[in-house]
């Protein structure tokens, strides 16, 4: 779905509470954040992503006839309300973190401010947009992770749940370093290369695995990856892509051969298929492996040495199917009275769940060598001193207070959109995206990125915005 025509993809709740403020407190603003509080697959951080959708669909929100008709028949709402929403333009603004940056739990990535009319009513739209990319841009980084430099293909359409995840998944994985999508709407929207390869059902429609692979061999020859687990990979599908390979050398026509193995033992398999392939002169043709492959079963093959030169990767990434949930919050953190801004809170029994309050900014800190070594979350209006007394931002940790000195600090949450007005650049470039995002992973530390285990990165909070915290803790 566009991400223009999401105005109803929400919770009713959304539009009781928004005509309920319509009425009750027309002239007030709030300021909501969004983040992140338990990370998939226990990774120390996430990819962010689901930006360039979520600005579109504040920027454009709008109901048109058929859904005002259809908000009038559940007799819920003001004939008031229902005017304002016929009428309805954004007046929000919007901060964003960078997508593609690696962000952390409990750090505000996105901001909106305005009349509290509108931006209670974006709280599902956009957390459904961000949620989903950031899950699966995740996923997709840990699966780039473990390739290490080796090609990952997405093959995901067929196991996405549903149009959307397809899409929007295949997306994401491209934020999160895959290479090409097999899905064509994806690479026709968001300009992504397409890649594939056959399908068993190809070989299958010949007499013999043969007449398949020369068969295509004619009709792909640049792109003659053959798929040889159909019948018997050693024993026939191999030896058989080698007799097509060598045709088309006779023929001296350019080609690009490889082969794909869908099934089996791959660490044997594609040992033994490189010594094949090598043999017979073919040191250039590509091994391509796929199978419900994730970052586990990628990271122990190439441990044990399997020849493995791209990987297509399908259900288990555009699903995030290990850690299948990402529950980014949508939390309000101050009411705007005229110029004056009241700092709220969300108290709870969970020390984890207790909000941050004010209007925030997230600054990386960089040593002199230019490596990130913490994050700190500050009020917007702060200015940070050299010699910088901070408090973890984790509860329950032990020794919160510490003091930061050379570093140099850059603030991460920018302001991109006031009402209809783009105020800041949103790249839409996937790719561009997807280099800025390994630029921002290059400059964390390695021990934070392992797969298994990684350390936490240091998330400190200001002295200020930790007393503001536990000022209206004490409060309640
Ligand atoms: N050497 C290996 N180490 C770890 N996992 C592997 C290895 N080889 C293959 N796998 C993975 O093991 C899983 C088992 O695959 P599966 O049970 O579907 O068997 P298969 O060989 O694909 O059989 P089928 O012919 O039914 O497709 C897949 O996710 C595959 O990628
Ligand atoms: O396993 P994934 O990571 O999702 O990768 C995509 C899978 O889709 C195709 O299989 P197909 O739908 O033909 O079924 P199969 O698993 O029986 O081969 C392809 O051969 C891969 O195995
Ligand atoms: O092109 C392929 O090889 C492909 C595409 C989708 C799913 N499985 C394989």
């Amino acid at each position: 779905m566009d991400p223009d025509r999401l105005a109803l993809l929400t919770d009713l709740y959304e539009f009781t509470m928004a005509n309920s403020f319509y009425q009750e407190l027309p002239m007030e603003e709030g300021v909501f954040d969004i983040f992140f509080r338990k990370l998939p697959d226990k990774g120390s951080f996430v990819i962010l992503a689901g930006i360039q959708q979520a600005v579109e669909a504040v920027e454009k929100f709008h109901l048109d006839e058929e859904e005002l008709d259809y908000l009038k028949s559940l007799d819920l709402f003001s004939a008031a309300f229902l005017k304002y929403l016929k009428n309805f333009q954004n007046e929000c603004k919007v901060w964003t973190i960078a997508e593609g940056t690696p962000v952390f739990s409990g750090e505000p990535v996105v901001t909106i401010e305005g009349p509290l009319v509108q931006a209670q009513l974006y709280e599902t739209m956009l957390l459904n947009l961000i949620n989903h990319q950031t899950l699966i841009a995740s996923k997709a980084r840990r699966i780039t992770t473990s390739a290490a430099k080796r090609a990952v293909m997405e093959f995901g359409a067929r196991r996405a749940q549903g149009p959307d995840a397809a899409l929007y998944g295949a997306r994401a994985t491209i934020i999160g370093g895959a290479v090409s999508t097999s899905n064509l709407l994806a690479g026709k929207r968001f300009n992504i290369p397409v890649a594939g390869t056959m399908a068993h059902s190809w070989i299958e429609s010949f007499p013999t695995e043969l007449d398949a692979f020369r068969a295509w061999a004619r009709q792909y020859p640049h792109n003659c990856s053959l798929l040889v687990d159909t019948y018997d990979t050693l024993n026939s599908g191999i030896p058989n892509a080698i007799i097509v390979f060598k045709e088309l050398r006779e023929k001296k026509v350019d080609f690009k051969c490889g082969i794909r193995i869908d099934s089996g033992d791959v660490t044997d398999l594609t040992k033994k298929a490189r010594r094949l392939l090598d043999e017979a002169g073919f040191e250039e043709a590509q091994i391509t492996i796929s199978n419900a492959l994730d970052e586990t079963i990628i990271e122990s093959i190439l441990d044990e040495g399997a020849q493995i030169d791209n990987f297509g990767v399908g259900e288990k990434m555009i699903t995030s199917s290990t850690s299948p949930v990402l529950g980014g919050v949508y939390k309000l953190c101050a009411v705007k009275h005229g110029n004056q801004i009241e700092p709220k809170i969300k108290v709870s029994e969970t020390k984890a769940k207790v909000t941050l309050p004010g209007i925030k900014q997230v600054y990386r800190l960089y040593d002199t060598s230019g490596r990130a070594f913490a994050d700190v979350i500050a009020l917007r209006e702060e200015k940070l001193s050299s010699t910088l007394a901070v408090v973890k931002a984790d509860m329950m940790a032990t020794k919160r207070e510490k003091v930061l000195q050379d570093f140099i600090a850059k603030p991460l949450l920018k302001s991109v959109l006031d009402g209809t007005k783009r105020v800041g650049e949103i790249q839409d470039d996937v790719f561009k995206i997807q280099a800025a995002s390994k630029h921002a992973l290059s400059e964390l530390p390695d021990e934070t990125k392992r797969l298994i285990n990684p350390s936490s990165f240091p998330v400190y909070l200001t002295i200020k915005l930790n007393n503001l915290q536990q000022e209206l803790l004490s409060k309640y």
